[in-house]
């Protein structure tokens, strides 16, 4: 997270923090406990690495550093990418992971709350990315999760600043023009986090952008409201 703050305990209790270990262990993505038994987060974080044994993921940390070979972590048993990915800026930037044992919740770790298809067109004026992602485009993980408020960007405004793309209308844009403030590398799959009628919703998954708060150049997000049945249909 670029232009970001220090986290509290228990401030956002459905991110977790999803490693790999392959030769070594390492962070790798962001992701949303959506129920006690399905993680939410983006399909380019899990393509080309979809043998679930090699994932951890970890719930109710705030720092990295609480991380060792004793830290318990949950076991994926089923990693389900969007059948229509292809890659992040294309979209369907999404895809669901399932944990080999349901968790038990606790202060620190929570599900967020899905938005439904009817909720597509609220624009959100209290949204937050968060992450253990880089503070600048060269950087390195954080050990603190940081947050940082980012202002929803219409589609049409979105679509002016990324001419070379063509920004779908599955996906949301947050950001400053002025730059500033944005998700950065280690952030992706992570929670867009809307407070909507004192209710947080899983509004965006941290998906793609042009550098990291940039002027001009926001971030783009999967659109979660757009993929309420695909996440029934495989989660049911
Ligand atoms: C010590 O451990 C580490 O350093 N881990 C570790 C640390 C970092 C990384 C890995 C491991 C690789 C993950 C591979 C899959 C993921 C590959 C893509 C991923 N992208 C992002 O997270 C954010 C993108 C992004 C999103 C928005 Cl909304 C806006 C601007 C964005 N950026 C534009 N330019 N940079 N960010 C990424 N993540 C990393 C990189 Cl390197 N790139």
């Amino acid at each position: 997270i670029v232009g970001g703050t220090d986290s509290s305990p228990g401030e956002w209790p459905w991110q977790v923090s999803l490693h790999a270990k392959l030769s070594r262990q390492r962070h790798l993505c962001g992701g949303s406990i959506i129920s006690n038994q399905w993680i939410l987060t983006a399909a380019h974080c899990v393509v080309s690495l979809e043998n679930p044994n090699i994932w951890r993921i970890y719930a109710g940390i705030l720092r990295q550093s609480e991380i060792n070979e004793d830290t318990p972590f949950y076991k994926v048993e089923e990693i389900i990418v969007h059948s229509q990915y292809k890659h992040a800026q294309i979209g369907y930037d999404i895809a669901l992971m399932k944990l080999a044992k349901p968790m038990n919740f606790t202060d620190l770790q929570l599900p967020i709350c899905l938005p439904s298809k009817e909720d597509a067109n609220i624009f959100y004026t209290d949204c937050w990315v968060i992450g253990w992602g880089y503070r600048k485009e060269r950087g390195r993980v954080q050990d603190i999760l940081q947050k940082a408020p980012v202002p929803f960007m219409s589609k049409e405004e979105c679509q002016a600043r990324y001419r070379r793309h063509r920004i779908g209308d599955k996906v949301i844009c947050a950001g400053y023009d002025d730059g500033g403030r944005d998700a950065c590398k280690g952030d992706s799959g992570g929670p867009l986090s809307c407070r909507h009628e004192e209710v947080w919703y899983l509004v965006g998954i941290t998906s793609w952008g042009e550098g990291c708060a940039r002027p001009r150049q926001p971030g783009v997000y999967t659109k979660v409201a757009d993929y309420s049945d695909w996440i029934l249909e495989k989660t049911t």
